[in-house]
């Protein structure tokens, strides 16, 4: 199985560019949003054009799923796919496996989907999603009357028993985490009745947007400082729509940083994603005193998108509140290389969902930066960084634990470091951003492996 994803390793040795970077870019589509326009259209009836997906190895994996599921999935162009759904409670018991390979989001999204309909059904996927928790989304499951087999700890492979008549769900989310949410809300889709979630803290809302798009009553209020309740009316006529997938703001995020960080850049990112459940990153970076300038504000496919320029330029040191992680979940990686390069500490609280990612991002950033001369530390559930003002010394070979984002922020660090840093492997950067090397070199960035 690993055969298939993992990849021959890939490593680069980045060098700093002898000129600055410069340039107009535009980065793949919303990784969010292009899982869920391949699920939700092969939910709804009739034929769906999604324009922008990502065409990345996790979307990928979605797309494979919801054709073994019955759906008719067809690439029609670049980022161009059309798919004519089934409808909710139709799809079909899958003839084999479901593999997510690194996909977090497919596995999580698509067990609501499958407990949610009378068929059998196994997911598995590479090593690093196999050791990642899916009982966060089987222990709400469970309730609806699906049952559940797993490997120790609710790891994958795990088996699902759905049911065709699944009990709706009220349910108050533990973690921070829309991949939780959303697999409440999706198994909510063929239950008889009110699905509610309540999330004391409010994640990326992209289910509760699209779900609305394709046709279903979705109703949000406020729990809370900061909290929503979500309800969502079950058995919805869901119809086909056109979706329009924006440039995902966590790609756009590694170029944004290495344009901030190497002296004299000025780049732009267009048609990047802007939704507020998304841009921690932007705010924190604007609160080191980055220049980062938005221009072209519209919206697009019901979502906000804008360009993005960021200008280099000193930054410093800044203290991020734990009630912003979930808006900036997956950009901490990245973050901490511009805090290297800031001048005095920054400290990042309430992290600890960095544990369970594709890697354990926390200990997997403190060795990004400790191999490289940064001098970093972990208190408690914070990160505490301490910016050089500057170059950093670079030097070290980081592994990047089949870990995409941890394998983009190395290139990033190198980007400005005084030795060269060595990233061990690279081709895990082909499930969110494929292209970035190349896009990189575009600006500028004269990597050769
Ligand atoms: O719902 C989503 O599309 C995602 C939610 C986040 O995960 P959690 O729900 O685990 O926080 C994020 O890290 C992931 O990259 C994508
Ligand atoms: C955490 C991530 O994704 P997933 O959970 O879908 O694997 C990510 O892309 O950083």
């Amino acid at each position: 199985m690993d055969t298939v994803h993992a990849p021959s390793p890939r490593p680069l040795n980045v060098h700093a560019p002898a000129a600055p970077l410069s340039g107009a870019v535009t980065v793949p589509g919303d990784k969010s949003i292009s899982h869920r326009a391949l699920m939700f259209a092969a939910l709804a009836r009739g034929e769906t054009h999604i324009s922008g997906l990502l065409e990345g190895e996790d979307v990928l994996r979605t797309a494979d799923a919801m054709r073994a599921l019955g759906a008719t999935v067809v690439r029609t162009g670049p980022g161009a796919w059309h798919v004519t759904g089934r409808g909710i409670g139709q799809l079909q018991e899958p003839a084999d496996v479901l593999d997510m390979g690194n996909s977090g989001t497919a596995a999580r999204l698509l067990s609501g989907i499958l407990a949610s309909h009378g068929i059998f059904s196994v997911m598995t996927g590479d090593a690093s999603l196999r050791g990642r928790p899916m009982k966060r989304v089987t222990d709400p499951l469970a309730a609806t009357g699906a049952t559940f087999l797993s490997r120790a700890g609710g790891r994958l492979p795990l088996a699902i028993r759905g049911v065709a008549d699944p009990a709706p769900l009220t349910y108050r989310l533990p973690v921070a985490s829309a991949q939780v949410k959303s697999a409440v809300l999706l198994a909510g889709l063929n239950a008889a009745g009110t699905t509610r979630v309540e999330e004391p803290v409010a994640t990326r809302d992209h289910t509760e947007n699209m779900l609305r798009h394709f046709g279903a009553h979705v109703t949000v209020e406020p729990l809370g400082a900061g909290g929503r309740t979500i309800t969502l009316a079950g058995r919805p006529d869901l119809v086909a729509r056109d979706v329009v997938v924006p440039g995902d703001p966590s790609s756009a995020a590694f170029v944004l940083v290495a344009a901030l960080v190497v002296p004299g850049s000025a780049v732009t990112v267009r048609g990047v994603g802007l939704n507020p459940l998304r841009t921690g990153l932007f705010t924190t970076l604007r609160e080191m005193g980055a220049d980062l300038r938005l221009s072209n504000e519209r919206i697009e496919g019901g979502e906000p998108v804008g360009d993005l320029t960021a200008i280099a330029g000193p930054l410093h040191g800044v203290d991020v509140p734990a009630d912003r992680a979930p808006s900036m979940i997956d950009e901490y990686p990245v973050l901490a290389v511009a805090a290297a390069h800031a001048a005095g500490p920054s400290r990042f609280r309430g992290l600890e969902e960095l544990r369970v990612k594709e890697s354990d991002r926390l200990a997997a950033t403190v060795a990004l930066l400790e191999r490289n001369g940064v001098a970093v530390q972990v208190v408690g559930d914070d990160m505490i960084v301490t910016g050089t003002g500057g170059a950093v010394p670079g030097g070290g070979v980081v592994e990047t634990r089949m870990d995409h984002r941890l394998a983009m922020s190395a290139t990033v660090l190198g980007l400005t470091a005084s030795a060269p840093v060595g990233v061990d492997d690279t081709a895990f950067i082909d499930t969110s951003f494929p292209g970035f090397i190349a896009l990189m070199n575009g600006i500028g960035a004269g990597l050769a492996p």
